[in-house]
């Protein structure tokens, strides 16, 4: 017998919003539901998709390249992880998918939205995460704990106005498919989002 699809999660944000701190809790949650869990990242996520992240996050390159190598990886990532373990049953949990191309490249760097909607249709035409958790923070304090805690990507040394159009570009997304987005108010204490977070998922199981 087939067993049932897994579901898709992806989680997205601006750098220091707290995705990774979540998908941890996430995964821990998930696992102890009885779920055979895959927990994944874009870029990245297979072998080529990991030396593809290395050229993107740290070389200079034209917008178009940049985005075109974010759905190549992407487009691996379906092929190898993604697809193969929603079929067997498994959830997918990954830190970041295409929203973050329509944030980042779209909204930070200004690429044409329809050429990204190309991008989108050619990669994954029936793909979409079954629910896009969007921990969302002030510039400041995404800012402040970067600052606090790591050195920084070509992406992430970005100035204020490149995330502003970001995070603009992920609540606009969010508006758009209320169905699959949940926005999360990423200045509670973690404690609180964890909460909420099991209650989401509790909604999925
Ligand atoms: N809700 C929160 N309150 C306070 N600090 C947080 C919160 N969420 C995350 N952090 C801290 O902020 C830093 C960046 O979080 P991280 O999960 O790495 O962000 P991201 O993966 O979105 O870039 C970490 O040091 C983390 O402990
Ligand atoms: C998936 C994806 C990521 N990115 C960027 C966002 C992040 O700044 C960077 C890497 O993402 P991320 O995994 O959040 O890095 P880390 O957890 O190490 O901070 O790649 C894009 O610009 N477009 C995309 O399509």
């Amino acid at each position: 017998m087939t067993p049932p699809r897994g579901k898709f999660i992806s989680f997205e944000g601006i750098d220091g919003a707290g995705k990774s701190t979540h998908i941890g809790f996430t995964a821990d949650y998930l696992r102890g539901k009885g779920k055979e869990l895959v927990s994944t990242r874009e870029p990245g996520g297979t072998p080529l998709g990991e030396r593809l992240r290395e050229l993107v996050l740290h070389e200079k390159m034209h917008l178009e390249t940049e985005a075109l190598l974010m759905f190549a990886s992407r487009r691996e990532h379906i092929a190898q992880v993604i697809a193969p373990a929603l079929t067997r049953g498994a959830w997918v949990i990954s830190d970041r998918f295409t929203d973050a191309s329509f944030a980042y490249q779209g909204g930070g760097r200004g690429l044409a939205r329809d050429k990204l909607d190309a991008l989108e249709q050619w990669v994954h035409p029936h793909l979409q995460p079954d629910l896009t958790l969007l921990f969302d923070v002030p510039l400041e304090v995404a800012r402040a704990r970067l600052d606090a805690t790591r050195a920084l990507d070509k992406f992430e040394q970005e100035k204020a106005d490149f995330f502003s159009a970001a995070r603009n570009e992920y609540l606009r997304r969010a508006a758009q498919f209320p169905e699959r987005f949940r926005v999360i108010d990423s200045t509670q204490t973690i404690a609180a989002i964890q909460v909420q977070l099991a209650a989401l998922l509790d909604g999925l199981l």
